[in-house]
């Protein structure tokens, strides 16, 4: 068994929203597709993968070294003899091959990617959904049956007005959600206060909103929309300064003690530890949204979930950004506390796969060997061509 061939093509996600930091008028990603000799049905198989929204296509990474570093290893070593599949452990410590800590910079959207294509192969290998295998291997055969998922939408764009903003809101719930988000951070104060209590008409109560700043303030700001949003006791309040800027998170919470969220822009164990170490997150009411396709793919995500154990986190707090299928199967099989949806923007690659409803804010996952890919068309037709061209 080997990896024939690993290729790579960037695509466009672009559309006219934008948060408080970018617009996503330019905004790219790359799909994966790792090719191997393995014949199921018939066919080979093909595992793929992408990255998320928010960091644009990382084709020229894969290019310059990564794949290289792949077709140039020994097939034998890349394979998990005792199970005969790929060992994505073993592909990852491949692709890592002189790379120098920290600085994690944007290679690790490059791993994330091919480590997601490759686990989506191994599990089709094995013949079972992702989560199941995640379940059987890592949680003593426990898979969750169905994942909570919250509606994350709400973005500012030329012409959108409060009632659009409602009505974008309240498909939502026509369609299943119980929890929606919405941006804020691009507009003053006053203005974003308005389009909350817009969004709380039709939603009904500040338990079913978060809110989302993307790193947009600084401590100031931070804190004076901390005192504004206060009294709606919102499901969360997201990423309200700089990413990385952890004495800025510590402080806030100093001023603001309901729920927080941030992490979707931390991109190694490394860092998660560092949020957690000096961020003044608070384990029995923050939750942390590390996105595997942006940050080194699972075989990573497995080390930050084990620095969360070590440092008093339950799994359950996290909620991962990115609203793809690759992280349901994580908050599935590794028991996360739910994961984000994007019912509307992004596609094809946000959202679940075609047929599943959203029941009170919970989904299934379709029992098909694999992420679940094929089972969403229109994501599974670009791949396609991609794969099997
Ligand atoms: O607008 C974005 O970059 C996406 C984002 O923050 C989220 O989904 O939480
Ligand atoms: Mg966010």
């Amino acid at each position: 068994m080997r990896i024939v061939e690993i290729r790579e093509k960037t695509v466009s996600i672009a559309s006219p929203i934008a948060n408080a930091y970018i617009d996503f008028s330019k905004m790219t990603c790359s799909v994966v597709a790792v090719v191997t000799d393995v014949i199921r049905d018939g066919k080979p198989v093909i595992g793929y993968g992408f990255n998320s929204n928010g960091r644009y296509g990382q084709g020229a990474l894969m290019r310059d070294r990564f794949l290289d570093r792949i077709s140039e290893a020994a097939p034998d070593s890349l394979i998990d003899q005792d199970r005969d599949n790929l060992d994505p452990f073993a592909i990852w410590d491949t692709l890592m091959k002189n790379e120098k800590p920290g600085g994690h910079g944007e290679r690790s959207v490059a791993v994330g990617t091919i480590d997601m294509a490759v686990w989506d192969a191994v599990a089709k290998i094995e013949g079972k959904p992702l989560y199941r295998l995640l379940a059987e291997r890592y949680r003593n055969g426990q898979a969750d049956d169905k994942v909570w998922v919250y509606a994350a939408g709400g973005y500012y764009y030329p012409g959108k007005d409060h009632t659009k903003l409602q009505d974008e809101m309240k498909s939502y719930l026509d369609r299943g959600y119980s929890v929606v988000k919405m941006k804020i951070g691009a507009a003053p104060l006053d203005e974003d206060l308005r389009r909350i209590e817009a969004v709380l008409k039709v939603v009904g109560d500040g338990s079913r909103l978060a809110v989302d700043a993307n790193g947009r303030f600084d401590l100031q700001t931070a804190i004076a929309y901390a005192e504004a949003l206060k009294p709606y006791k919102l499901f969360w309040y997201e990423e309200a300064g700089d990413p990385l800027d952890y004495a800025l998170q510590a402080e806030l919470a100093n001023h603001y003690d309901l729920p927080m969220a941030t992490g979707e822009n931390l991109f190694s164990h490394q860092d998660a530890r560092n949020l957690l170490r000096h961020g003044g997150m608070r384990a029995d009411r923050d939750f942390v949204q590390f996105d595997c396709a942006l940050s080194y793919g699972l075989v990573e995500y497995m080390r930050t979930l084990k620095v969360m154990d070590e440092m008093g986190w339950s799994s359950r707090r996290v909620v991962p950004h990115g609203g793809h299928q690759m992280s349901l199967n994580i908050a599935a099989g590794l028991h996360l506390g739910g994961n984000e949806s994007y019912p509307d923007v992004f596609q094809p690659f946000g959202g679940f796969a075609d047929g599943i409803q959203v029941e009170n804010g919970y989904v299934g996952l379709p029992d098909i060997p694999g992420v679940g890919f094929e089972a969403k068309s229109k994501l599974y037709a670009v791949m396609r061509e991609l794969g099997e061209s």
